[in-house]
């Protein structure tokens, strides 16, 4: 039968109620999902809470409806429902006990499948290809890994010292330079002198370029993804990104290839190369199996600067604010390194078991504003679920809301109010005990959740708390970080997107005497020697 005749066998009355069945049914099928799901904001029919939604910092709006509609609550977007977790047990209920269901990442076509092809560990979905990359990281992150990792990260400690009594004011970009120089020297053995160095700056515009495809409603193929099969000459804006994606896989395959011929030069010659993840990576590529392209593989080492730099950056950036906001805190830093370090020397990781005010405050950071604040990048169910009655279909977005969870008064009395002493007195052992603030017990180790949850928890946390340990040690053993006076200071000024930072302040850093100028300039001149080994990857 001819396709007219079709249309002309049935009367009009048949297409338009067809015509209509099925947005009806759609909209029949919501509204039976939404009063099954957590309660939370009413969405409309199939544009959801798009015109509720903040246009910027919508960790605090979520916030706001937590206690609205409780710790466990619903938001639309479009026709795509999104669970919003704002306690941590909660939190710690559906992503870590039960991690078989709620362990993947929403789809990100855009980003994760056009730009990158599957080949980033962040965003790729649960199962085989995402357990092979974690498998690695955390073979390269081990306990035993870490330790070969601690010498550069506490000379680069001493230099950043350094460089802070040469120029006090531009300290956030020494932060930068130094978590830069730490990430590429554990990731490839080479240091970085400056963030002028071409590889920091395209490292920079790939990250950029990477935010910049994440926008919601930017591309229609993240609601339509079979557009992403239509041929790159008929779609520009798809060729554009695989042009990117292309660019960003050599650049990550270039920089395997240093560390390559770094391993091959030291064979010849008979000595030994900087310990970093990408050697010992490419020396378990010789002893087994890995099922990785190159290009695949290059991704590995690559995404430590993606997920390490800026996060660990930013959090120091904030340290400063906690300082700068909270001076007794200040003063019980000095207290404790000056009667456990003593004048003549700065601490270094042998001491952290006898500086656990060092250890609290670098935990209070974490908390108090946290740097993924909505818990980096969300989760996704691959499974149904029910929880305290409320149904979860799988494919649902889960976002652990680090803003509300760190800053919940049930578990942190006065949470806004930036106290170390809140982490004193739980032994890792103990840490299921209420706190010194009589808050609930967290259920963390360690006390918080801004490193995520289950088996996506960040596999870099053990790197970052040890560079954020040694950083903050040294830093408050030399020098008086001080508010500047007259300013006004807004510990909420703080920056927008997935990971935040303090907005731009000023601050006055100070060495704390002459004798501490002293120790530091001679560290500086020994941790020289230490970084020799790590070639710098040049301007
Ligand atoms: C203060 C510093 C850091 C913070 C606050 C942080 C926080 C986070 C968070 C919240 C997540 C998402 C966890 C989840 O989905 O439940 C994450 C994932 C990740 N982080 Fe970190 N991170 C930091 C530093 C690092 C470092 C130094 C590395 C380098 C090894 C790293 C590598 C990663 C990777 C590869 C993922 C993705 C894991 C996956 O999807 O399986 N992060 N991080």
């Amino acid at each position: 039968m001819a396709l007219e005749s079709i249309f002309t066998s049935f009367p009009t009355y048949v297409w338009l109620s067809l015509l209509l069945a099925v947005p009806a049914l759609t909209l029949l099928h919501d509204v039976w999902l939404w009063l099954r799901m957590p309660p939370g904001p009413t969405p409309l029919p199939f544009v959801g809470n798009n015109l509720q939604l903040p246009k910027s910092q919508p960790w605090i709006q979520f916030q706001k409806w937590s206690k609205v509609y409780g710790p466990i609550f619903t938001v639309w977007i479009g026709r795509k429902p999104t669970v919003v977790l704002s306690d941590p047990v909660i939190a710690a209920d559906l992503l870590e006990k039960r991690s078989n269901k709620y362990s993947s990442r929403p789809r990100m076509v855009a980003m994760g499948e056009i730009l990158w092809d599957g080949a980033s560990v962040l965003v790729q979905p649960y199962g085989k290809e995402w357990s092979i990359r974690r498998r690695l990281l955390h073979q390269a992150l081990t306990p035993k890994a870490l330790r070969l990792y601690k010498p550069v990260q506490t000379a680069e400690a001493s230099r950043l010292c350094y460089q802070l009594l040469q120029t006090p004011l531009n300290w956030e970009k020494l932060l930068e330079r130094f978590t830069s120089s730490i990430v590429f020297s554990v990731a490839y053995g080479h240091r970085i002198d400056s963030l002028n160095a071409q590889v920091i700056r395209q490292r920079f515009d790939f990250m950029h370029y990477s935010a910049s495809l994440n926008v919601p409603g930017k591309y229609a193929v993240e609601s339509f993804p079979f557009l992403k099969h239509i041929p790159d000459v008929l779609a520009p804006w798809k060729a554009e990104i695989k042009a990117h994606g292309r660019r960003e896989a050599e650049a990550n395959m270039a920089l395997v290839n240093v560390v390559r011929s770094d391993l091959a030069r030291a064979k010849i010659q008979g000595v030994d190369i900087p310990d970093s993840l990408c050697k010992l990576l490419l020396e378990l590529r010789e002893k087994e199996h890995i099922p990785l392209s190159d290009r695949d593989f290059s991704f590995i080492p690559a995404s430590l600067f993606g997920a390490g730099s800026d996060t660990t950056a930013s959090t120091l950036c904030t340290a400063f604010l906690a300082l700068v906001t909270h001076p007794v805190t200040l003063r019980a830093a000095h207290e404790e390194l000056d009667a456990v370090i003593g004048p003549s020397r700065t601490p270094t990781f042998d001491d952290e078991s006898r500086l656990p005010y060092i250890r609290a405050l670098v935990k209070e950071v974490l908390r108090w504003r946290p740097v993924a604040v909505l818990g980096g990048t969300p989760h996704a169910s691959t499974e149904e679920d029910f929880y305290e009655g409320y149904y979860i279909p799988a494919g649902t977005t889960i976002l652990g809301n680090s803003w509300a969870i760190n800053l919940n008064e049930e578990y942190y009395p006065n949470p806004h109010q930036f106290n170390p002493t809140r982490f004193l007195d739980i032994p890792a052992e103990k840490a299921s005990l209420p706190n010194l603030h009589s808050g609930k017990p967290h259920p963390a180790r360690s006390g918080h959740s801004s490193f995520g949850w289950g088996r996506r928890i960040c596999p870099g946390a053990d790197l970052a708390a040890n560079t954020l340990f040694v950083a903050v040690a040294k830093i408050l053993w030399g020098f008086d970080i001080l508010p500047i006076k007259g300013v006004r200071y807004d510990t909420f000024a703080y920056t927008d997107g997935f990971n935040i930072r303090p907005r731009k302040f000023e601050c006055e850093i100070r060495a704390r005497s002459e004798a501490h100028r002293e120790i530091l300039e001679r560290e500086q001149r020994d941790a020289e020697h230490v970084l020799e080994v790590y070639g710098p990857f040049v301007e």
